[in-house]
């Protein structure tokens, strides 16, 4: 099997893309699949999906799907720049998200000029880049920049660090990292160092902590945890984040999707995106007024 750098793009009416991913979803052959989906154009109902199969059957059976529905318009794309698909590398391999390029120190020297670079030593934290969580959630992040700045930043459950030196690497002024686990508080706050990036990282228990609070309301922010914690924080994060904010939360599998969903469009936020890459969802959700 060989790999690829595509991505597939179709758009059409909500019911047309919802059967297309709800096809896939079923569908083991495309188990490996990163996709999202949302709605482009509110006015006149238009959905959009991305697909980013990484292995030339998994292109043929996408296009397949998709251009068996009249319905839908679908466009093939060459990733501009490959050159990370191609590197043979010790370790584990980079991981490309987006804008975002997030290696190990066995890549030094390999990283591409029109990325955002993310060196990252795990230790015992979690967030190398590689698991589908995160890559969601840098995904999801990358197609937000393309239209918003968010000043301040809060990363609850940071891990290594990674999702909140995103921020700070972006341009955000205040990327602020919390966990409940000390290791991964030192291990974020050194990989900041090691990134020059004004990203900081807190020991706390919970959002109502000084130290969190403190620096909000957030127009951000990341939780990639799991699902009965991304439940139980629904009212805390509404709390954290400014009117029109955004929520983006991983860490849930796709069966686990409409029960967290339900609990934050409870408190007034809007779904506006789903990515779903192996077993794991992200979501893009926005804090209403
Ligand atoms: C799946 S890792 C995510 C790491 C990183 N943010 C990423 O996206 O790769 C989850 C992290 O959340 C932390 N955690 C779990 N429950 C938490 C909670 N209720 N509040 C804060 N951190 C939590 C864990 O210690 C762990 O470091």
């Amino acid at each position: 099997m060989s790999e690829s750098a595509i991505q597939i793009i179709a758009h059409g009416s909500r019911d047309a893309t919802e059967a297309r991913v709800a096809e896939w979803d079923a569908d083991p052959m495309l188990e490996g699949v990163t996709y999202s989906i949302l709605e482009e154009d509110e006015d006149r109902g238009i959905w959009r999906i991305d697909a980013f199969p990484t292995t030339a059957d998994e292109v043929e059976r996408l296009v397949t799907s998709l251009k068996g529905d009249a319905a839908l318009t679908t466009t093939v794309e060459d990733l501009a720049d490959a050159d990370w698909l191609a590197m043979s590398l010790s370790g584990l391999p980079p991981v490309r998200a987006g804008r975002f390029f997030v290696y190990g120190a066995h890549d030094q020297g390999r990283v591409p000029l029109n990325t955002v670079n993310l060196k990252i030593d795990a230790g015992a934290a979690f967030g190398t880049g590689h698991h589908g969580t995160t890559v969601g959630c840098l995904i999801a992040f990358d197609e937000l920049l393309k239209r918003e700045r968010f000043e301040r930043v809060l990363d609850v459950g940071a891990g290594t660090g990674v999702l909140a030196i995103a921020a700070a690497k972006t341009g955000s002024r205040v990327a602020l990292g919390t966990d409940i686990d000390a290791p991964s508080v030192r291990i974020a706050n050194e990989n900041a160092a090691l990134n020059q990036a004004k990203a900081s990282f807190v020991h706390a228990s919970g959002l109502n902590d000084q130290k969190v609070r403190g620096q909000g309301p957030y127009d951000l922010v990341f939780a990639n945890i799991l699902a009965p914690p991304l439940v139980a924080l629904s009212q805390p994060i509404r709390t954290a984040l400014l009117p029109g904010g955004v929520a983006i939360l991983s860490g849930l599998l796709r069966t686990q999707e409409r029960r967290v969903t339900a609990a934050y469009t409870s408190k007034g936020f809007r779904l506006e995106r789903r990515i779903h890459r192996d077993a794991w969802s992200a979501l893009v959700l926005r804090r209403g007024g």
